[in-house]
């Protein structure tokens, strides 16, 4: 692997995942924080942040001189950094869950001129988790009913959890089936009994919890329960700051967490 230094910069610098990847740089002698992007109305602007003591800015410019942006920030930001990353020919790690398909789409058209990696989950258990929700998911067939259980701290915005969706996907993909036509995403009054061909979503909010997930497989007689706990952001930020370096001086494209890991791409 390179030894030499690669500079990035990060979008949603006050966030919580923000501050957890300025924590996380601050370690690393092989990367180096260069801007700290916060939002253009945010009460971080021209103050310090992180161990680096960088000056947040919302001044997207600043990001000219990264090899790599990293965003945790909102859908609408996301996309806007893409389209400002592809023209400034600026690799992109995003991490930011909630996108509609426009801002696939944004991001669809960036990855034809830098390489850009969107990734629900930077964890290493969840990516692992997905292969065998897949298998799992093949392996019973309709036999067996799949519901999936996402639980997030207080302050969360998007349900279902991009990983829930990720994890829903790998699912369908299982059983060949396409997500958007057998997702039941809330149930509540008299709603029949279950079809067979369907996955069923159920989300919690509640104080700090970090992440947690529940692939469940009801087979009569039986059930398999497929569950990842995220205990500390900090996995996140990890992952998040080793797909930069991996992407770096990558082709142009749209790469996966799992093409890292596993090299499938
Ligand atoms: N893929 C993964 O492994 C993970 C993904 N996530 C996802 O990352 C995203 C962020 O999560 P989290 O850090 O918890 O959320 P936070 O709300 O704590 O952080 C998001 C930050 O982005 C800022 N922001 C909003 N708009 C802009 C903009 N235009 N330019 C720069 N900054 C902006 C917000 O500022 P302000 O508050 O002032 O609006 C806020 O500080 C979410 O979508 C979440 O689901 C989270 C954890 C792990
Ligand atoms: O918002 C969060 O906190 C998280 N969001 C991601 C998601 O939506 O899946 C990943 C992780 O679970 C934490």
């Amino acid at each position: 692997m390179s030894t030499e230094i690669i500079h990035v910069a990060i979008v949603g610098a006050a966030g919580r995942m923000g501050t957890q990847l300025l924590q996380e740089a601050a370690d690393l002698e092989s990367l180096k924080v260069s801007a700290a992007i916060v939002a253009p109305e945010s009460t971080h602007i021209g103050q310090p942040l992180g161990p680096q003591g960088l000056i947040a800015t919302s001044d997207l410019s600043a990001i000219a001189n990264a090899d790599v942006v990293i965003d945790f920030s909102s859908p609408d930001s996301c996309a806007q950094v893409a389209e400002y990353a592809a023209g400034a020919g600026i690799a992109m790690v995003s991490g930011t869950t909630g996108l509609s398909a426009a801002h696939h789409q944004a991001l669809d058209v960036a990855s034809g001129s830098i390489p850009l990696m969107l990734a629900a989950n930077f964890s290493v258990g969840v990516n692992l988790l997905e292969h065998l929700v897949e298998l799992a998911s093949r392996g019973f067939g309709t036999d067996a009913d799949i519901e999936i259980f996402e639980a997030h701290h207080r302050r969360k915005v998007d349900a279902p959890s991009g990983t829930a969706l990720m994890l829903g996907r790998a699912a369908a993909r299982g059983r060949d089936w396409e997500l958007d036509e057998v997702a039941t995403w809330a149930r509540e009054g008299h709603t029949g009994p279950r079809d067979d061909d369907e996955i069923g979503f159920q989300v919690l909010r509640g104080a700090d919890i970090v992440g947690e997930h529940t692939v469940y497989l009801c087979a009569a007689g039986e059930r398999l329960e497929l569950t990842h706990r995220a205990t500390d952001r900090a996995i996140f930020a990890r992952g998040a700051l080793r797909a930069a370096r991996w992407l770096a001086g990558k082709p142009a494209g749209r790469y996966q967490m799992r093409d890292l890991l596993f090299g499938d791409a």
